[in-house]
């Protein structure tokens, strides 16, 4: 496993010290282009933040259902609150998933010009702050941090592209990017049932701190499955879909899945996507003559919204 997703320390990148950081972009530049996958320490998220978002998470999961229904994601039309156990269906031909989640995005005001026009995934967050008092301010801080190291982690993949550090800085203002909680409640007699289907993630990177309790694979080139185990304080790392088709398939997004291993299990992946308008197309350096162009270039919010569509419908 660990030669197939390597554990990557980044705490380089916090250093000033070009070649080092040169160093951690080759380890990563090859994790992207071989498994698509690749595990992080050494960030600057604590252990502590993570304990404090778990638990507040456990917190409204064991609420009732009539309470969590208060945000239900049904509310809106931007994707945002609670979804009940089987509403999101990642695997089409095999619906499978069996787990609850809590999503949240960059939050912009009533007022904001975006959501006066009512723009697609555009608005407040809907936050159980009357269930669980300091609910809010735990995950908009949480959600600031992860943007953070999302901002850290496009530094080293820019130098991997043989990019400027800084080239996708202003790409993610105002960002797309979404803070998910899942969780998938133990199923004792369902041993090894897929209850995350397989499916490539859709968007630019997924930053994934995953509990202890395992159960996460990806589909190997071999065509085999692979176990992503848990690393303690890591965050696992995957290349989406427009990632893929940013890099003209330099970097590969890969299949993957969560197997129930009989014990309830929290995972939190931080979906990274960049501003709304922002256009996909073929990087710079990711074409050549040989390998022309291979996508259309579509902007972050027509891609997104056709694979929402997907996911949420029945
Ligand atoms: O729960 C996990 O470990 C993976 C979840 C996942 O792949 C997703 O939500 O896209
Ligand atoms: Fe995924």
């Amino acid at each position: 496993m660990q030669e197939y997703i390597p554990i990557i320390d980044i705490s380089d990148i916090y250093q000033n010290n070009k070649s080092k950081h040169i160093e951690l972009a080759k380890k990563v530049d090859y994790a992207c282009r071989h498994s698509g996958f690749f595990c992080i320490t050494g960030h600057h998220i604590s252990r502590d933040d993570i304990q404090t978002i778990t638990s507040l998470s456990r917190r409204f999961f064991d609420l009732s259902m009539l309470e969590k229904q208060t945000i239900s994601i049904l509310n809106n039309q931007i994707y945002r609150g609670y979804s009940s156990h089987e509403l999101e269906q990642l695997d089409h031909k095999n619906s499978v998933d069996y787990k609850e989640m809590f999503d949240m995005g960059y939050p912009l005001g009533k007022d904001h010009p975006e959501v006066q026009r009512n723009e697609p995934f555009r608005g407040p967050n809907q936050h159980p702050e009357a269930l669980l008092p300091g609910w809010t301010e735990v995950f908009e801080a949480h959600y600031q941090k992860m943007t953070e190291l999302a901002r850290v982690l496009f530094r080293i993949i820019a130098l991997g592209l043989d990019l400027k550090e800084d080239f996708f800085n202003s790409m993610f203002f105002e960002s797309l990017s979404t803070f998910r909680v899942i969780h998938y409640p133990a199923l004792p007699e369902q041993h090894n049932r897929v209850v995350c289907g397989a499916h490539t993630d859709y968007g630019i990177l997924t930053i994934l701190y995953q509990d202890h309790v395992g159960g996460l694979q990806v589909r190997s080139k071999k065509d085999q499955w692979i176990d992503v185990p848990p690393v303690q304080d890591g965050f696992v790392v995957n290349i989406g879909d427009m990632m893929a088709m940013w890099t003209n398939d330099r970097y590969k997004s890969t299949s993957h899945r969560v197997l129930n291993i009989g014990q309830d299990r929290i995972s939190m992946p931080f979906f990274t996507e960049p501003h709304p308008s922002q256009l996909i197309q073929c990087l710079p350096y990711c074409s050549d003559m040989q390998n022309p162009p291979k996508y259309e270039p579509v902007t972050c919010r027509d891609w997104l919204l056709k694979r929402f569509k997907t996911a949420y419908s029945k």
